[in-house]
C-alpha cells in the first residue's frame, strides 16, 4: 500500500518519519477557509478537504492519503497562522498565562482491493502557558518561529520556555497525532508500521 501525506508541513513529515512509516509527500494546495466557530468541526473539515484533493489524484493500486489541519482555540476564538507580526502579538498576548486547546483534525482516505474508505476525527490537547512579558513576546516574535504556526507558537521550538503544562498528546500540538492515526487505522485492518 502506498502512503501519501497530503501536507507541506515539515513537522508532520518528521512525526510520520519518527514512527517508521514509509510515505510519499503530496501537499494539497486548496485554499483553507474557516467556516465554523467550532474548532473541532473546522479542523475536521479542513483535513477532509486536504485529503480529498490528494486522494482524487490517485489512480490504480492500494493507497492511503493522510490529511491534517491544526488550530488553537482560546477564549472562544479560533487561531490559525498569524499572517502578520501584529496578529502574532495579539495571539500570544491572548495565550500567555492561560490554558488553551489545540485541535488537530485528521482525515484518512484509502483504497484497498478496489474498495474506497474514509475516516475523519479530531484530537484535542490542552496547553497552559506561563505569563509572558511584552518584551518576551516581542523577542519571541523576532525569532520568526510564530509565522507558520497555528496560534503563533511552536511548542517544539523556543516557545518551550513558556510551556507550563500539557494535557493530552504532545505530537498533536506539533501537528499530527501519530498514535491515534496508528490506532484508528489498525482498527480498520491497516498496519502503517508494517505495510506491504
Ligand atoms: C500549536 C503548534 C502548531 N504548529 C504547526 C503545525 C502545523 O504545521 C501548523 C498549522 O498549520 P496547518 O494549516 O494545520 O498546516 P500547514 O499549512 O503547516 O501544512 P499543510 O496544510 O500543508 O498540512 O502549525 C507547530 O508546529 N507547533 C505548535 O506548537
Amino acid at each position: 500500500m502506498k502512503i501519501i501525506l497530503a501536507s507541506a508541513s515539515p513537522r508532520r513529515r518528521e512525526l510520520l518519519d519518527q514512527i517508521g512509516v514509509c510515505f510519499a509527500v503530496q501537499p494539497a494546495c486548496g485554499e483553507e477557509k474557516i467556516t465554523s466557530a467550532d474548532p473541532k468541526k473546522v479542523v475536521e473539515e479542513l483535513s477532509a478537504q486536504k485529503a480529498a484533493e490528494v486522494a482524487d489524484t490517485q489512480k490504480e493500486g492500494d493507497w492511503l492519503v493522510i490529511g491534517a489541519d491544526t488550530v488553537v482555540s482560546c477564549k472562544g476564538q479560533i487561531l490559525g497562522k498569524p499572517g502578520s507580526e501584529e496578529n502574532a502579538f495579539r495571539m500570544l498576548a491572548m495565550l500567555e498565562g492561560n490554558t488553551h486547546e489545540v485541535y488537530t483534525g485528521v482525515t484518512l482516505c484509502w483504497s484497498c482491493a478496489g474498495k474506497k474508505e474514509k475516516l475523519t476525527f479530531a484530537e484535542k490537547t490542552e496547553v497552559t502557558m506561563y505569563p509572558m512579558t511584552e518584551t518576551e513576546i516581542l523577542a519571541y516574535i523576532r525569532t520568526g518561529e510564530p509565522m507558520d504556526k497555528a496560534g503563533a507558537y511552536g511548542i517544539q521550538g523556543k516557545c518551550a520556555a513558556f510551556i507550563k503544562e500539557i494535557s493530552g498528546d504532545y505530537n498533536n500540538v506539533v501537528g499530527l497525532p501519530v498514535a491515534r492515526i496508528y490506532q484508528e487505522l489498525l482498527q480498520n485492518g491497516i498496519d502503517i508500521l508494517h505495510v506491504s
